[in-house]
C-alpha cells in the first residue's frame, strides 16, 4: 500500500438514518501530502475525517489504513472541553504519559514555549491551537489529521499557523490532512484540494479545484478570491476534475 489512508465507495448515515452524509466517497492520502477538505457546513467534512480514522460506522465501503499507521489529530476545537480545570502539562500527558523534555520541546516547536504550567482556560485562542499541534506531534506523526484548526484566529494568527503547518510537514516530511473553511489560505498551502458535498464534487491542485464549476457553484462570490489567485498561473494540470472547466478572464491558456 503507497497511500497511507485509502477509503474506497464510502456511504456513511449516522445511525442509519435518513439521507447519507457521505455517498460513495473516495478517498486516499499518500506520504508527505498537505490535502485540505473544504465544502459548505453539514457537507460532511468531519464524518469522513472520522470514518477515516475509523470513528464511525460505515454503511458500506471500506478504509484501509497503512499497517502501524501514526496518527497526529486535532480535533476541532469545539469538542475539547476547556471549561476543565488542567494544566498545559497535564493536557500534553493525555492519554499517554510523555516526558518533561519532549513536552518542552514539542511546545517550543510550535511557538509556545514555557507554557507548561498554565491553565488550558487561560490560553488564547491561538496558544490553545498551538498547544493542540504540540500533542499532536508528541506521537511522531506520519499523518497529521486536522479538523478546522484555525476556528476561532484572526487573520493573522490564521496564516502564521498555517506556516507552521509548513514547516512541521517539511521538516518531518508527515502528511497533513486538513479541514479547512480558510479558502485562499489553505488552498495556497495545499497540494491537493477535495471539494466535498455529501459526495466528492471535485478534486485536485489547487489551481484546477479553484477554476472547477463545480467549486464555484459551491462557493460563489467567496471562489472568485481564489480563482483571482491563481488566474496568472496556468501550470496546472486537470487530470482529476471530472467534466469540464472554464476559463477565467484574461486565461490565455490554450485548452
Ligand atoms: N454523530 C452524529 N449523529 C447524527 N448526525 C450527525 C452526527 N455527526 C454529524 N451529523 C450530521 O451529518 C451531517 C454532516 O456533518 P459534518 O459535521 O460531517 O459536516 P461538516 O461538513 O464537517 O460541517 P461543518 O462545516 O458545519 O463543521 C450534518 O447534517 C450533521 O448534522
Amino acid at each position: 500500500m503507497t497511500s497511507l489512508i485509502e477509503a474506497t465507495d464510502l456511504t456513511v448515515s449516522h445511525g442509519g438514518l435518513g439521507a447519507p452524509v457521505l455517498s460513495h466517497v473516495d478517498f486516499l492520502i499518500r506520504p508527505a501530502e498537505i490535502v485540505t477538505v473544504v465544502g459548505p457546513n453539514g457537507s460532511g467534512k468531519s464524518t469522513l475525517i472520522r470514518a477515516l480514522l475509523g470513528h464511525v460506522a460505515l454503511d458500506s465501503g471500506r478504509v484501509e489504513r497503512a499497517p502501524g499507521l501514526r496518527i497526529g489529530y486535532v480535533p476541532q476545537r469545539v469538542h475539547i472541553e476547556r471549561a476543565m480545570p488542567m494544566t498545559v502539562r497535564r493536557f500534553l500527558s493525555l492519554p499517554h504519559r510523555v516526558r518533561d523534555d519532549l513536552a518542552a520541546a514539542a511546545l517550543a516547536r510550535t511557538g509556545v514555549p514555557g507554557l507548561e504550567q498554565r491553565q488550558i482556560t487561560a490560553l488564547s485562542g491561538g496558544q490553545f491551537q498551538r498547544v493542540l499541534l504540540a500533542r499532536a506531534l508528541l506521537n511522531d506523526p506520519q499523518l497529521l489529521v486536522l479538523d478546522e484548526p484555525t476556528q476561532g484566529l484572526d487573520q493573522p494568527g490564521i496564516v502564521a499557523f498555517y506556516k507552521l503547518i509548513e514547516e512541521v510537514r517539511a521538516e518531518t516530511g508527515a502528511a497533513v490532512l486538513m479541514v479547512s473553511h480558510d479558502l485562499l489560505v489553505v488552498m495556497r498551502a495545499s497540494d491537493r484540494v477535495v471539494c466535498l458535498n455529501g459526495h466528492v464534487c471535485c478534486e485536485g491542485t489547487p489551481q484546477a479545484v479553484s477554476a472547477a464549476p463545480a467549486y464555484r457553484a459551491l462557493f460563489g462570490a467567496e471562489s472568485q478570491g481564489t480563482l483571482a489567485l491563481y488566474r496568472h498561473q496556468h501550470d496546472h494540470d486537470h487530470d482529476h476534475i471530472a467534466g469540464d472547466h472554464h476559463h477565467g478572464p484574461g486565461c490565455t491558456h490554450p485548452h
